[in-house]
């Protein structure tokens, strides 16, 4: 039971924690400085107003539930949960050296050390192969919720979305203000899988790398049409090919041709990169855990509320479910053979951009490929994408997004913790591209679909919703 008791020094007591003081406040409630009475130790305690109805308590519950059962390295840990006076608390590691997002602006222009963005990366990894392993999607990867602890190691933290933030409109829905870390086929109405948290991981590497975010602009078109192109201002010429490769790789437009992280860590061309970065310790982990049972997969599962899942990739193990098996779900939408681009094609149709076609015809050389060698591409599916065309051309984004974002102390959404100062938000405007980064092998295929292992329906149609607000303005 909760108890809290003012005591004369003004500290407050807790279910056995003495409050010391507040660490920070989200948009669902604080998270305070306490210390256990029984061990003395120092953690977090994040206290979050429990909502009214069941189904959004239960929701703020799954933080809670989820945290407890994720015991990695790479992840920040679970102490306790306990409700009391309509808050729910949960107990965390605290992790001394604060969040990335601060750590990123605290560097001012001085670019880290190579060394240090592979040692962190080869972390963040390691801790979400550990919740795609028990089928879990964090769905807000983002240097604000990735934490460092006094060694300097990685934390993955923030547990509160997995399984909430669902769609694009929920992103935008967010207090965030500027959903860059949201992957394309969100922006498309895909579901939710696996690698969408890869391209969110892509996010946090490019800012490591930059200092800034990968995906910014001034208006919400411009937004969404470079998140659908894949085409972001081009890493500084020092840093490594491998990791100049995999940036490319992460920020593929289809989640097909992105790796999953388990290809990431194992088999991609960064992985020994990545691996001679893991401690002794991590890597054991890794060992221990590389493979899930179904039954823990399906536990999680069910406590989520998810209704389709895919086998792993590496599932070799008898007592796991074939691939086969699951893959006869006809529930799951499937991907298209090409890349999902019918944001990205609506986007283009609608005179947008100022580049060039999007559907390269002549066979081109592969950085796959050995030298020499051709390919014939796949061709972009070029039916019309008259839905988006037309949304665009009846609904201004800005103002549609205007309704669906919380700004916070009347902050623009469009303007980030990373993000040059400036810029306007209106939906007309898009600035040069002269700098961006328009790779059109990046826009190709490269099938990691065995990877794409495990994905969520979209309940949410944010088309559908601009749609019905275009039509609602003009009667
Ligand atoms: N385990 C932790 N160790 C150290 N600092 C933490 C920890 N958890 C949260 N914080 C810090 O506490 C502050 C508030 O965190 P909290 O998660 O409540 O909100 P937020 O992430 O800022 O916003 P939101 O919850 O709306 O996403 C942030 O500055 C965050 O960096």
């Amino acid at each position: 039971m909760l108890v809290i008791l003012l005591q004369t020094t003004a500290s407050v007591t807790m279910d056995g924690y003495t409050v010391h003081n507040v660490v920070g406040e989200g948009s669902f409630g604080r998270a305070l400085l306490v210390q256990s009475r029984s061990n003395q130790e120092t953690y977090v305690m994040k206290e979050i107003r429990l909502p009214k109805t069941q189904s959004k308590m239960e929701n703020a519950r799954r933080e809670a539930v989820l945290l407890s059962r994720m015991k990695h390295p790479n992840i920040v840990s679970f102490k306790a949960s306990f409700e009391g006076d309509g808050h729910l608390y949960i107990v965390m590691e605290f992790c001394v050296g604060g969040d990335l997002l601060q750590r990123i602006l605290q560097q001012k222009n001085k670019h880290f050390p190579q060394d240090t963005v592979l040692k962190w990366f080869a972390q963040m990894c390691s801790g979400t192969k550990h919740i795609h392993d028990k089928r879990v999607l964090h769905r807000d990867l983002k240097s604000k919720n990735i934490f460092l602890s006094d060694k300097g190691t990685v934390k993955l933290g923030d547990f509160g979305s997995a399984c909430v933030l669902n769609s694009a409109k929920v992103y935008a829905h967010t207090y965030v203000g500027t959903p860059y870390y949201v992957s394309p086929e969100i922006w498309d109405n895909q579901p939710y899988n696996n690698k969408s948290d890869v391209w969110s991981l892509g996010c946090v590497l490019y800012e490591l790398c930059t200092l800034q975010h990968p995906f910014q602009a001034p208006s919400w078109k411009s937004l969404i049409m470079k998140v659908c192109r894949g085409s972001y201002p081009p890493l500084p010429p020092h840093l490594p090919y491998e990791l100049q490769y995999l940036i490319k790789q992460m920020f593929k437009t289809n989640p097909r041709d992105r790796p999953s992280i388990h290809t990431i860590l194992t088999s991609h061309r960064v992985a020994r990169l990545l691996q001679s970065h893991l401690a002794n310790q991590e890597l054991q982990e890794e060992r221990r855990t590389g493979r899930w049972r179904i039954e823990e997969g399906e536990k999680v599962a069910s406590m989520l509320g998810q209704k389709t899942l895919m086998t792993a990739s590496t599932m070799e193990d008898p007592g796991l479910v074939s691939r086969e098996a699951l893959c006869e779900d006809s529930r799951r939408k499937q991907w298209v053979p090409g890349p999902s681009n019918t944001a990205l094609q609506v986007l283009a149709n609608a005179d947008l951009l100022t580049s060039g076609s999007l559907a390269p015809t002549h066979p081109e050389v592969s950085d796959e490929d050995p030298p020499g060698k051709t390919r014939g591409r796949r061709q972009w599916d070029r039916s019309p994408p008259e839905r988006l065309l037309s949304l665009l051309q009846k609904a201004q984004l800005s103002t549609a997004f205007r309704t669906y974002s919380i700004h916070r102390h009347g902050e623009d959404p469009l303007v980030g913790p990373l993000s040059p100062r400036g810029g306007d938000s209106t939906d007309g405007r898009m600035e040069v591209e002269e700098d961006m980064t328009v790779d059109e092998d990046r826009l190709e295929p490269r099938s990691d679909d065995e990877d794409t292992d495990f994905e969520e329906d979209s309940p949410c149609d944010w088309m559908k919703e601009l749609e019905q607000m275009s039509t609602d303005q003009v009667t």
